[in-house]
Parts: structure tokens; sequence; C-alpha cells
């Protein structure tokens, strides 16, 4: 057996959404702070991440944002990790890498595919162009991070393409928000645990 793959699930914005993914099994757990439908405020933030067990990530998720603002939400929050999903650049993780969190580069991937450790984040997540739109991205003849790279594939994953996904293009590990949503911004438990459950499932085939 390889190691597990790493599921996290991006957005959510309730008590109820928050307990269904740490019972179904997530890594990690995603609160968006950029601007977005899903995006919660500090206090909800710091309510909900107080509710997710130790061994589980919370991930802070920020775009093009000043870095001062971005420290005193990670604070007030209490998130374990901060992804990352704009322009910042090789500084700016540095200036947030002696805080110690988990450090995620998320990129939309237009072109070539970028290189694992360029900013030198802990984890490379690779996205369609438009991060948080449900859409897939094209990574036919794309030169993937090598195995062993700690990357997460986003972008358009539901829980009925994902095990195919994993499959094809063997990623440390998947991250979702559209795929397991009713309507934008508005999770559903059925979706988040079927979500999980196919990913995992995608493990047992080698
Ligand atoms: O979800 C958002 O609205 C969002 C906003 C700004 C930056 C990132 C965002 N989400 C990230 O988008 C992908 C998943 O997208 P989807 O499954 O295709 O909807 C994931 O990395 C989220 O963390």
């Amino acid at each position: 057996m390889g190691t597990p793959l790493f599921v996290k699930v991006c957005g959510l914005r309730t008590e109820r959404d928050v307990d269904t993914a740490v019972e179904a099994g997530a890594d990690a757990i995603g609160f968006v702070f950029a601007e977005s439908p899903r995006r919660i405020d500090a206090g909800t933030a710091r309510r909900l991440a107080a509710r997710v067990p130790d061994g589980v990530l919370t991930v802070g998720v920020f775009r093009d944002q000043p870095l001062d603002s971005v420290r005193a939400l990670l604070g007030e929050t209490g998130m374990r990790a901060v992804q990352l999903h704009g322009h910042e650049d090789l500084a700016y993780f540095d200036a947030l890498r002696p805080d110690g969190r988990t450090l995620i580069r998320g990129v939309a991937v237009r072109g070539e595919v970028p290189r694992y450790g360029e900013r030198g984040e802990d984890v490379l997540l690779l996205d369609a162009p438009v991060p948080g739109a449900g859409e897939a991205w094209d990574r036919s003849g794309k030169q993937l991070p090598a195995p062993g790279r700690r990357w997460l594939l986003a972008g358009g994953l539901d829980p009925h393409n994902v095990a195919d996904a994993v499959r094809a293009a063997r990623p440390w590990g998947v991250d979702v928000s559209s795929g397991i949503e009713t309507s934008r911004g508005v999770k559903s438990p059925e979706l988040i645990t079927a979500f999980i459950a196919a990913a995992r499932g995608a493990e047992t085939v080698s």
C-alpha cells in the first residue's frame, strides 16, 4: 500500500458541514477569507475551527491580500495552515514561514505546470484558472509533479470523477469545493461524505 491520499474539503461555513467532514475522515478543512461566496468572518472561522480535532488541518484560504491582515486573521482564528491562492511571491511566503504553519501554494494552471517548491511551500496545489469555479483544467500532456512530491489536485472534482482523476494524475492529495455543493456556497453533507469515500476508494486500486 502506498501513502494514504490526503483529502481536503474547502469553503465550509457551518457547524454541520465541519462535523460531517471530520466524521467522514477529511485530512484538512479549508475556510475561505478571500473574496468569494464562501467567505466567512473571523468569528465564524474561530468558532468552526474550534470543533476540528488536532489531527485535522484547518486551512485559511487567501488571495492577494495584505500580509498584515492575513497574519492577523490566522492568529485570531487559530488556523494551522495557510493557502495562498494568488500572486504571492517568495518574500511573502518567507514572511509567513517563521509562524510555523503549513504553507500551501495554490496555483491556477494556465500553461506550464509550476515546479514544486519554487516558493518554499510545503504543499503545492494545482487548480483551474478560476479557483472555486468547479471547472477542471486540461492535464493532458502536462508535466505533473514527480511522485512523492506533496501536491494537491483541485478544480472541478466531485464524488463521481475524483477516483478516476486520482488514478490518472497520481496526486499526493485532492481538494474540492464546488463538487460538494448543492448551490454556490451551500455544502451538502451527503456530497462531503461521498467525496471523501470516493477519494479514499481510489487508494485501494494500484
Ligand atoms: O472556493 C473559493 O471560492 C476560492 C476563492 C479563492 C481562492 C480559492 C478558492 N477555492 C479553491 O478552489 C479549489 C477548488 O475549486 P472547485 O472544487 O473547482 O470549486 C480549491 O483549491 C479551493 O481551495
